[in-house]
């Protein structure tokens, strides 16, 4: 084994130094053929087979997903036996740093018997423009070196259990993140992504959400159905995805149940700005670039899209004077408004959206559920439409667990008399129970509590009693209308045949 890895050791220094001399010295039509030939020697005198993992690959050189978990993988492998290692900044995991195999450096494995060895390489791309992103011109890439008697072994056994392991290490270790949709400035090749992200890091959960138990027992099955329902969706020959429709006042917990169900499945965040997206082919290609157990979130759906296909067409003469300023132009330009249609959107929730790896499910929220275009929520898009309302007393109980800390209280039975009569959100509820100084007891949160209950069923009644005038008020004066119509088609007729009936 020894003397095998010094063969292998000094056979690719050799050739490292070969390359370096020819590489500076050599010019470049030449160089091409050498590199060929050369390749062709080496690959005829060494029993040696070599597999090279780029960082980026495709033809819009994206981050290569294999790359990700061969990374993966020999952090977690490579870290006991590499001499030379790197610390880097642990943006994907939990710990706050990770050590790996630095660059350059060789690492070996043995896999069932078979010896291999593992190289972490890192070259410069010689671009003549000027960059703002040096580590953009980095081309980093993993070698995989084994004899080629066991070429079979290692490409039907062994990478494929690196790739699984490296992939099941990363979902372990990983911290959930929220995306959000970047404007369109020329997202041009993998210098700038579509998508920006930040860990996500909400506290909500279902515990802590206030609704109806049943309510809620509903969603977390459903969810978890969906979760482990690879098997049942492959038998009905249906893509692995679930839309749901959250709808429901200001302030009643729409973003928060998104947030806990992020947490319980444990599935990035999309926040899709469609407000941002210029066109559907830009909506097309976002959607196809985020990752399977995800959640895409279009929030206010009924404020993002023009669903009736109408734009806003500004004056021409407008138009024209802001066609001469060139900042406006500009401006313009960034500003343009959203052209995404419903058609655009629903293609691509069932077309190409189906085609893509599943487990996503994708959540539209409105304040006014009525507005939507029945197309978008039927069923099939939508699977599941939840109502989330204003405050009852089972989602007053859980505030109070949540914010005081009590599962009851003598005044509950007044608050739960109040919630039947008044209109609050669980927002407000919140809001108005949430201790605001230490000196600030139980009681004294319920009883501000119960004020507030009694202010708003004061003001929902006034409300009720001003609108209910103003009815009457019309009901009159549309039957001083009528009575002044029926005068004067009398008169008509008095006029014209001089008799009255
Ligand atoms: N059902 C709920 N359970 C627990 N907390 C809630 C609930 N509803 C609202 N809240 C609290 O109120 C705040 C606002 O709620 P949230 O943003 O989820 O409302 P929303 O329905 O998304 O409102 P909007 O329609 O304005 O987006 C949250 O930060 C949360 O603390
Ligand atoms: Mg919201």
């Amino acid at each position: 084994m020894g003397s095998e890895w010094s063969l292998l050791g000094s056979f690719t220094a050799t050739i490292m130094i070969a390359y370096t001399v020819f590489d500076k010295f050599i010019p470049n039509h030449i160089r091409s053929y050498v590199q060929i030939y050369a390749h062709k020697l080496i690959g005829f005198l060494s029993p040696y087979i070599q597999i090279t993992f780029p960082e980026f690959s495709g033809e819009r050189l994206n981050h290569s997903e294999l790359f990700t978990a061969i990374q993966t993988y020999l952090v977690q492998n490579s870290s006991q036996r590499a001499r030379k290692l790197k610390a880097e900044p642990a943006a994907d995991s939990n710990s706050p740093f990770l050590l790996s195999m630095d660059d350059n450096e060789e690492i070996t494995e043995i896999f069932q018997g078979v010896k291999l060895w593992w190289g972490s390489h890192k070259s410069m791309i010689k671009t003549q423009s000027f960059s703002f992103y040096p580590s953009a011109d980095e081309k980093r890439f993993y070698t995989l070196t084994f004899h080629k008697r066991h070429r079979d072994l290692v490409s039907t056994t062994y990478i494929p259990h690196v790739l699984e392991q490296g992939k099941s290490l990363k979902l372990k270790n990983r911290q959930l993140k929220l995306f959000t949709n970047n404007s369109y400035t020329g997202w041009g090749g993998y210098r700038k992504s579509k998508w920006s992200h930040l860990v996500f890091e909400h506290p909500a959960r279902f515990e802590t959400l206030a609704m109806e138990k049943a309510a809620k027992e509903e969603i977390i099955d459903d969810l978890l159905t969906f979760k482990n329902g690879k098997e049942y969706y492959d038998k009905i020959g249906k893509a692995w995805k679930r839309g749901y429709l959250l709808y429901g006042p200001p302030g009643t917990g729409k973003s928060t149940m998104i947030a806990a169900m992020a947490n319980f499945l444990y599935y990035d965040v999309y926040d899709l700005e469609l407000t941002a997206v210029k066109d559907n082919t830009q909506l097309r290609s976002l959607l196809i670039e985020t990752t399977s157990k995800s959640i895409i979130v279009i929030e206010d759906i009924d404020c993002s899209l023009d669903l009736t296909g109408k734009r806003v067409v500004k004056k021409e003469k407008e138009k024209s004077e802001d066609a001469k300023d060139p900042v406006k132009k500009v401006e313009e330009e960034d500003n343009k408004e959203s052209k995404v249609t419903l058609s655009g959107l629903l293609n691509c929730i069932d077309g190409i959206w189906s085609g893509c790896a599943g487990e996503r499910i994708i959540i539209f929220t409105t304040n006014h559920v009525d507005k939507l275009d029945p197309a978008l929520i039927r069923s099939g898009r939508m699977d599941k439409k939840i109502e989330l309302s204003y405050c009852c007393y089972e989602a007053f109980k859980v505030l109070a667990k949540n914010y005081l800390d009590v599962d009851y209280h003598g005044l509950f039975s007044v608050v739960e008399g109040l919630l039947k009569e008044t209109k609050m959100t669980p927002a407000d509820v919140a809001e108005n129970m949430m201790p605001k100084s230490k000196r600030d007891d139980v009681e004294t949160c319920l009883k501000k509590l119960i004020e507030s209950l009694k202010k708003a069923k004061k003001k929902a009644e006034e409300e009720e009693a001003r609108l209910k005038k103003e009815e009457k008020e019309k009901e009159k004066e549309q039957e001083k209308l009528a009575e002044a119509k029926i005068d004067e088609k009398a008169g008509k007729e008095v006029k014209e045949n001089g008799f009255v009936h």
